[in-house]
């Protein structure tokens, strides 16, 4: 299982759910907040976004339309969320998939099953129309919005009970639900993934105020639980049935998008991982420094590994003897929880630093070998078609070495001085244009900006150095020689993060 290097929509959507600490922190062991679980309002939120869906024309369903109906009596307290999605996206990684992504990585937060996720959705730049159930129904509505999203009514049960694992009911939200309390969790023994919510309706505990609220117009669950004479629920007494009854239908949830959006095939965690290759202009030697790294899925425990990076210049050959190679600079454990508890795998990350590269012959192609030093043959790592990792570009580079990231104190803002290399026979009258994505603001926003020659950065190493500062809160940009068109593009999804400058920004 690996992808054709190279793939930055691959790497970056992998590292989201595999390797980032940044959102699964925010959910980190089922995290608390506003009296329930930070997953809870995830997967709420999903289910709101997804009930847009009409299998009829097969329109709506997940695709971000929830930001444009937060005003909805329907959607009432669903924007205490909306925040923590932002600033994950790109151009091929939008809302409505890290909203599915928040699905998977909030239920196995909260030990629940492990869900797979696939990406590819696609926003939508308007509201959709009506449809969340809302507990005030009756049973044949509330039959036939489920029905409408595409699930029978022997799945609605489930989907119901499954829903109403994590989390629970907020007065403010529903008065007419909740008199006296503040917050009732529906299983008030466990904020965890479990099924008591169907164990203690059966066996009449249950406190699930959609059951045996006072008010029971609003007992939705109650209708909707007793709406086959239990059967349903009787089915799902097994805690293992039931995670995985759940798994499916949460999947089919996230899955549920308009008929003309193809979604990816599941992305699961690589077996090897190769990030980008980053080549930038030292700042001092005249010559080009490569970065790079490999992830190793499920590596043996072996201290004595050594993992190197073998590269070819483009002369084909070699300046250091038959070929050259760096030895790994740095090697950590990485993986989230969606990696080590969802897919029961470990990872170990090695990063990579050539430096002192010719930049006359650059560097034309690398791989990995790994070598356990236990006498067994070394692994070569080569692309998924054997051929090795490409570097297809050498003439237009995002300056790393050059580039600055600003943050405010508190991080919340950042801005950027991007710095593109452009070899110097391409360097006159260069129209360098970046096409940058801000994450961060609703909906996202797509900006193209002209790069132009700084005169801060004396030429060097053959390149000479643009510049352009991307509105703040920009997180990514792809580079163009000329007009931005695909035959133009020269480097693709580059990170401000990747910037080796960091600074502070002036108090506002
Ligand atoms: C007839 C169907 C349903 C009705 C009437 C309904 C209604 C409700 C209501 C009134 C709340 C309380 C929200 C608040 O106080 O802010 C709630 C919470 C919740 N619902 Fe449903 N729901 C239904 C089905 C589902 C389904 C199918 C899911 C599937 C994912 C789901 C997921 C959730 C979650 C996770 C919460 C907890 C939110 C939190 O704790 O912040 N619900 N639901």
């Amino acid at each position: 299982k690996t992808f054709h290097w190279p793939s930055p929509e691959m790497d970056w959507i992998d590292s989201v759910l595999y390797e980032q600490p940044f959102f699964e922190n925010i959910t980190a062991n089922c995290a608390a907040r506003d009296n329930t679980t930070v997953a809870a309002q995830w997967i709420r939120l999903a289910f709101h976004d997804m009930s847009t869906y009409n299998v009829d024309d097969g329109t709506g369903g997940l695709d971000g339309s929830v930001i444009y109906e937060f005003d909805r009596a329907e959607n009432i307290g669903m924007n205490r969320s909306i925040g923590d999605f932002l600033g994950f996206s790109a151009p091929f990684f939008s809302l409505a998939d890290i909203i599915a992504a928040g699905v998977v990585i909030g239920t196995v937060s909260c030990d629940g099953p492990k869900i797979p996720y696939r990406a590819g959705r696609i926003d939508a730049t308007s509201s959709g129309p009506l449809g969340v159930p809302q507990p005030q129904e009756d049973l044949a509505l509330l039959t036939e919005r489920f029905r409408k999203a595409g699930f029978t009514p022997s799945e609605m049960i489930s989907f119901t009970a499954c829903g109403h694992v994590l989390g629970g009911v907020t007065q403010q939200d529903f008065p007419e639900v909740l008199k006296d309390r503040p917050f009732v969790f529906f299983n008030e023994k466990t904020r965890l993934f479990d099924n008591g919510v169907v164990t203690q309706y059966l066996d009449g505990s249950t406190t699930n105020p959609l059951v045996v609220g006072v008010n029971e117009t609003m007992n939705s669950d109650l209708r909707i639980f007793s709406s086959d004479g239990n059967a349903t629920m009787q089915s799902l007494t097994s805690p293992n049935d039931f995670r995985s009854t759940c798994a499916s239908l949460f999947e089919r949830m996230i899955n549920t998008v308009p008929r003309n959006v193809a979604l990816t095939d599941v992305i699961d965690p690589f077996d090897f991982k190769v990030g980008t290759a980053r080549l930038s202009v030292t700042d001092d030697t005249n010559k080009l420094v490569m970065t790079a790294s490999l992830r190793i899925l499920n590596p043996k425990d072996n201290p004595n590994r050594e993992v190197s990076l073998v590269w070819v210049d483009r002369d084909g050959t070699s300046p250091c003897g038959e070929k050259c190679t760096s030895p790994a600079t740095n090697v950590s454990q990485i993986g989230t929880t969606l990696l080590t508890k969802g897919h029961g795998k470990t990872a170990l990350q090695y990063t990579f630093m050539v430096d002192n590269i010719d930049p006359a012959k650059s560097i034309a192609k690398f791989w990995f070998e790994i070598d356990e030093k236990d006498g067994s043959p070394k692994t070569e790592v080569k692309n998924d078609d054997g051929s090795g990792y490409v570097v297809e570009e050498h003439d237009v580079l995002y300056d790393v070495t050059r580039s600055k990231i600003n943050f405010s104190a508190t991080q919340a803002n950042f801005t950027s001085l991007i710095v593109i290399a452009v070899k110097d026979e391409y360097a006159q009258d260069a129209q360098i244009r970046l096409q940058t994505f801000n994450p961060f603001l609703l909906p996202f926003r797509t900006s193209v900006l002209n790069a132009t020659l700084d005169p801060q950065f004396p030429k060097a190493a053959g390149y000479s150095f643009f510049s352009v500062s991307p509105e703040p809160l920009t997180n990514s940009f792809d580079v163009y020689y000329g007009d931005v068109v695909p035959n133009n593009l020269r480097q693709k999804f580059g990170l401000v993060f990747e910037a080796k400058n960091v600074g502070v920004l002036p108090p506002s």
